[in-house]
């Protein structure tokens, strides 16, 4: 890169929109905000050969996905997102217009998840890696964790299932369609909003699916305590992963069920609460203490994991 620390820092930074709850964004040791209540923090990583490929996604989307998987994890716990801190590592022959347009991206996701970019930092590393911490506020309400289950509860998903999943199937026998399936791996389309939606419903847990729905759904399950029993009747199956599916051989339930990045929120609500718009039954909470599939063990793939 031709250019020196302070001088790409200035690019990526380079008048940020502030949004309500900064008081004090880059530029100084530390950005000041003013949260309206309690405070929701959380990071993800996003490494260079492990969460994307530079051959399969343009810088501008890699920066979008950065954001979206973290303000994810911010609308699960049933918060507003509010900010954004991004750590940077970058190998030397990284190019300025790659740096760019991945900043670009940034500031795209941020616009669209409403948080500000506020601070992070920027460092020479081996591979490209991006860390983002996403922050927001609970306004007074309590947070919607994983152990709220309750036997009876009925499970609901907001967002797309399988489809990031799908994508990933299909870059990697080298293929670029179908187009929509490639665009939710190479970032998820987050449905910002519903994890506030989700708490004032009522919902008892809630949980985003980065890994696969089983996976995470084990997670919320280990956490309260007890089971869930899905039926894949009430799942979408969209034309376009059963395309994948014909073409590869790959059941379309291991895209839906386990194929993770989708970045949907999965909740569990009260039996009888009636469902806001954009949420979708998917199954029930059980006693049984894992999640079975059309009331059978699953027997098929859960969900990504990094070791082991
Ligand atoms: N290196 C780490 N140091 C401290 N906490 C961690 C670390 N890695 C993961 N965690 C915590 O472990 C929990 C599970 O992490 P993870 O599976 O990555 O969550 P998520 O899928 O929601 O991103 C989270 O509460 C996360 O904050
Ligand atoms: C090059 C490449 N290989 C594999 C994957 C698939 N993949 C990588 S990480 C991951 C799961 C989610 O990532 P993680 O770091 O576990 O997110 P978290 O659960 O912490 O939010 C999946 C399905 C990918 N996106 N890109
Ligand atoms: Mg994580
Ligand atoms: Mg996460
Ligand atoms: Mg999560």
């Amino acid at each position: 890169m031709d250019v020196g620390e302070f001088e790409l820092i200035s690019d990526v930074t380079a008048d940020l929109p502030a949004g309500d709850d900064v008081l004090l964004g880059v530029g100084d040791d530390a950005a000041v905000l003013r949260p309206a209540g309690d405070v929701v923090v959380t990071t993800d990583m996003l490494v260079d050969g492990i969460h994307f490929r530079q051959n399969w996604s343009p810088a501008f989307q890699i920066g979008r996905k950065a954001v979206a998987v973290n303000v994810s994890d911010v609308e699960s716990m049933g918060a507003v997102p509010s900010a954004i801190v991004m750590a940077l590592g970058l190998p030397a022959e990284a190019e300025l217009d790659w740096v760019r347009e991945l900043s670009a991206g940034v500031r795209d996701e941020a616009a669209r998840a409403g948080v500000s970019l506020v601070g992070g930092d920027t460092a020479r590393s081996g591979a490209v890696v991006i860390t983002v911490t996403a922050l927001g506020n609970l306004d007074g309400r309590a947070p919607v964790t994983r152990s709220g289950a309750r036997e009876g509860d009925l499970v609901a998903v907001a967002g797309r299932l399988g489809w990031a999943g799908a994508g990933l199937t299909v870059l990697q026998r080298g293929f670029g369609s179908p187009k929509e399936l490639v665009a939710e791996q190479q970032c998820p389309s987050v449905p910002y909003g519903q994890g506030r939606v989700a708490s004032e419903a009522g919902a008892t847990s809630m949980v985003d699916i980065s890994d696969g729905l089983l996976a995470d759904l084990g997670h919320v399950c280990a956490a309260s305590g007890v089971g869930m029993d899905l039926a894949t009747s009430n799942f979408e199956l969209p034309e376009a992963i059963q395309r994948v599916s014909a073409a590869t051989g790959v059941s379309p339930w291991n895209f839906i069920l386990a194929g993770g990045e989708d970045h949907a929120l999965a909740a569990t609500f009260p039996a009888g609460t009636e469902l806001p718009a954009g949420w979708r039954r998917v199954g029930v909470v059980t006693g049984s203490g894992e999640v079975t599939v059309d009331g059978e063990r699953w027997e098929g793939p859960r969900g990504w994991t990094h070791f082991g």
